[in-house]
């Protein structure tokens, strides 16, 4: 038996959960250990490696997350709000690390992670790559030089599959700009403006969401001012950069203390 640590990814049959099975197999710092899809779901019961298109490997999907976390040091989790909530209490409950890159929660779901955070570490982040979170630092950075003659804007564009509005991402650049400038994010901000809005108030931070195709994940940072704009933008064009990221928080989790943490921990930026 290796000592490598041993990985769970729930959500197997998604696309961020086939993305990080391909890429925990692929490690030579860690092992698969487990995999799970909700219940009923057709993947229940079949072996792995055949429902992922390639010859049997010997994994079962499970539909118990409470077995596949026994035994396990982390577990990886790109599913839903509400199937991360209650991956958090059985990770509590087994003692490992949660990696969390599901978004779309609300603040009751981020106050119960919180709360299972002082528990057992958890790493939460709308973004897993190095881009995006260099990207948040840049943006913080750059809304801390400028003043409110520029106007905050960011734009997201995602494939068609997508549920929620604005992206995690989105949303942690707009954090990211609203502490730079100092001010609270949600006195501020003007999501997916529609008819007769009247002009724009001076200090709001703008979200729009683009929807279509199989676009992977792009998200503008716009500075407009009179006469000039500055815009930061990240394209990814390749799943593997949230996987990559994820699979290195989980890693850098082993032996850390109860905490709730984020990829710039992670990354040390
Ligand atoms: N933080 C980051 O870097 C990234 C975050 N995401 C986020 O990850 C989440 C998933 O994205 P996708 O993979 O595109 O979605 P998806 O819909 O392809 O996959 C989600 C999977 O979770 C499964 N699932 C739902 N409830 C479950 C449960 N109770 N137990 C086990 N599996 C369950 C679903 O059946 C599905 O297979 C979204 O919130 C998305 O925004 C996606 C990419 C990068
Ligand atoms: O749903 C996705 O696909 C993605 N979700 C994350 C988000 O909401 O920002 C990260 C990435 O952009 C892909």
């Amino acid at each position: 038996m290796s000592n490598l640590p041993a990985i769970v990814i729930v959500g197997a049959s998604g696309r961020m959960g086939q993305m990080l099975i391909n890429t925990v197999l692929s490690s030579d710092k860690a092992r698969l250990v487990a995999v799970t899809e909700r219940a009923g779901h057709a993947w229940v019961g079949q072996d792995l490696g055949q429902m992922m298109g390639g010859s049997a490997n010997g994994v079962l999907v499970l539909d118990d997350p409470k077995v596949a976390f026994a035994g396990a040091d982390a577990v990886i989790d790109f599913t839903s709000p509400e199937a991360t909530l209650a991956h958090a209490a059985l990770a509590v409950d087994a003692g490992i690390v949660h990696v969390i890159g599901t978004t779309g929660m609300d603040k009751a779901h981020i106050s119960a992670l919180d709360r299972f955070a002082q528990q057992t570490p958890i790493i939460r982040a709308g973004n897993m790559s190095l881009g995006v979170n260099l990207l948040t630092k840049l943006t913080q950075k750059v809304a801390a030089a400028l003043d409110e003659d520029f106007d905050i804007e960011i734009t997201e564009a995602h494939h068609h599959h997508k549920v929620d509005a604005p992206s995690g991402t989105a949303l942690m650049l707009g954090q990211a700009a609203a502490d730079g400038r100092g001010v609270d994010l949600d006195a501020v901000s003007d999501r997916g403006r529609d008819g007769i809005t009247g002009a724009r108030t001076r200090g709001d931070i703008g979200f729009h969401a683009v929807r279509g195709g199989d676009i992977v994940g792009e998200h503008d940072v716009m500075f407009a001012a009179a006469g000039e704009r500055i815009v930061l933008r990240h394209m990814a064009t390749d799943r593997t950069i949230f996987a990559r990221g994820a699979l290195r928080a989980a890693l850098w989790g082993q032996g850390k203390k109860a905490g709730a943490y984020d990829m710039m921990d992670v990354l040390g930026l």
